[in-house]
């Protein structure tokens, strides 16, 4: 569950980006952040996922205050999280594998738990076959299904995203899609962010619009 209560994020040099946004995001639910270029959906995600702390208002997480969170707590927080941006911070000189595998050796799993995960990790997103791939070799599609793969391995009970059909072909948008439905269909909360109007048709009811910082 994420609670929102007169949410607010001022920059440096005083915009508000977020402005005093209330709203509730039920666990389990597919929610879209959408809005104009610039509306502040971006910034939305980022305060979901205590990468932006919010100047005023409050932001609950699974029971945990987010606005009130001291800094050393903010990593075992984020664990809950899967996140994929739209820099997707792929790191080129490793393979496939090895990029899945890293926030399990972050976590501290074993070897053998480690390959076991992250190869099923790459199975849900149909890219076993690339596992000794460098990142370099795949397709803007198939990098974009390794960031989720890479985002879903420590198995978060929040799955956030930034536009992340961006630059992407039809096809190609509509396989994220369908994987990020897929997640949710086991029980994951999903929040995307994006301008992509076939997530709206697919998210029905639970569409966040922005409009200059605000929620219409
Ligand atoms: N670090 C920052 N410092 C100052 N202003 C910022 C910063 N990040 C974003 N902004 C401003 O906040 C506003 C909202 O930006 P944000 O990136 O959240 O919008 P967005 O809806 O995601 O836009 P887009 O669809 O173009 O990515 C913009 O006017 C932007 O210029």
């Amino acid at each position: 569950m994420i609670v929102a209560n007169n949410l607010t994020k001022r920059y440096p040099g005083g915009f508000d980006a977020v402005r005093d946004v209330s709203f509730q995001i039920g666990a389990g639910h597919m929610v879209l952040i959408t809005g104009h270029s610039g509306a502040g959906k971006t910034t939305l995600v980022k305060l979901i996922a205590s990468i932006e702390r919010p100047t005023s208002g409050s932001l609950v997480v699974n029971g945990q205050n987010l606005s009130a969170l001291r800094r050393s707590a903010i990593p075992y927080v984020r664990r809950h999280f899967g996140m994929i941006f739209q820099d997707q911070k792929l790191l080129f000189d490793r393979s496939a594998l090895d990029n899945v595998m890293l926030p399990l050796q972050i976590a501290g799993l074993s070897h053998r738990e480690t390959v076991r995960r992250a190869q099923a990790a790459l199975d849900k997103v149909g890219l076993l076959a690339r596992e000794k791939a460098n990142p370099i070799a795949l397709s803007g599609g198939e990098q974009q299904r390794l960031a989720i793969a890479r985002a879903v391995v420590n198995r978060p009970t929040v799955l956030l995203a930034d536009e992340p059909t961006a630059n992407l072909d039809n096809d190609s948008a509509h396989d994220i899609l369908e994987l990020f439905a897929d997640f949710n269909q086991v029980g994951v909360t999903v929040v995307v962010a994006t301008h992509d109007q076939s997530w709206v048709e697919h998210c029905r009811g639970n569409v966040l619009r922005l409009d200059h910082g605000r929620i219409v």
